[in-house]
């Protein structure tokens, strides 16, 4: 069924927001994304770079209606499988239902309008102590459900000073969880890597442009060739600046904003760096 699965464009700028928003802030956001007088979201350019938002699980509903009337206002374009906008989930159980107290169904989260679901991030597996089997399970069942699942991978301990090893320790550490996603789900499923190196969440700066590509150089040779497509991006202190000339735009498929995107302006400066190395409106 993999004509249900959405289509990933070329490139993808998706913006958690963890649980730093109040659910006003969150709806006030969404609305100022999609104004068109803040030219953030070009409908047009969809099927080149897609934005998507990935609100606490309390505010997916009325981001989706919110979603649901902006797209009305837009001219239908029958060819196109895939929205102007994604929404997704910071995580989700791996069962669709049942007695799973506090857990949230990825078929409920289907329902309400997402299309991607984060899974495995850093925070997840340090403080709940999630595992690769866990997450590769939750991934398993984002797919049952034909959404995408947005897969966070990253090595724990900042890079030593011999780039090369650094490198390969990187990859070694991003290749278990890799594998066992892709061996749980669908060889026809697409699926989004996001490479967020722990050390450099959370920071001042992002990680340096030249370890990203090399790591994600190496995270693309584990995934090697499927029929789905799999993206992979970079998250981690990731802002404007991070992708013209010299950055990261040559590298990664694109990037996943945390506290950088808080502030409309900067989404915006970031969506023109990467309109600029694409040439799209
Ligand atoms: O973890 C991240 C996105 O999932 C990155 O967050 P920051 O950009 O705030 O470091």
């Amino acid at each position: 069924m993999a004509s249900n699965y959405p289509i990933l464009p070329e490139k993808l700028l998706l913006i958690s927001l963890k649980m730093y928003f109040t659910p006003e802030r969150t709806l006030t956001y969404l609305r100022e994304l999609l104004k068109p007088s803040n030219e953030i979201v070009h409908p047009a350019n969809r099927n080149k770079l897609l934005l998507a938002l990935i609100p606490d699980f309390l505010t997916i509903w009325p981001c989706a209606q919110i979603l649901k009337e902006y797209e009305a206002t837009l001219t239908t374009d029958t060819a196109q499988s895939t929205p102007p906008f994604l929404l997704g989930a910071q995580d989700c159980f791996w069962e669709p239902q049942g007695a799973y107290t506090g857990e949230v169904s990825p078929a409920s989260i289907r329902a309400l309008g997402c299309t991607i679901v984060e899974l495995g991030h850093a925070e997840r597996r340090s403080i709940f102590n999630e595992s690769d089997d866990q997450t590769a399970r939750k991934a398993a069942a984002t797919c049952a459900q034909h959404m995408v699942p947005l897969v966070c991978v990253g090595e724990v301990t900042a890079p030593g000073p011999v780039v090369s090893q650094a490198v390969g320790q990187a990859v070694t550490e991003c290749a278990v969880l890799v594998r066992a996603v892709l061996a749980a789900i669908p060889d026809d499923a697409p699926v989004i890597f996001a490479y967020e190196p722990v050390w450099a969440i959370g920071q001042p700066k992002p990680a340096g442009v030249d370890h990203v590509a090399a790591v994600v150089q190496g995270i693309r040779a584990v995934i090697g060739a499927r029929p789905g497509t799999a993206r992979v991006l970079y998250g981690g202190s990731a802002g404007p600046g991070l992708w013209g000339k010299g950055g990261l735009g040559h590298a990664v498929d694109g990037m996943f904003l945390g506290r950088f995107a808080h502030e409309i302006d900067g989404v915006r400066e970031v969506v023109r760096e990467v309109e600029e190395t694409l040439a799209v409106a």
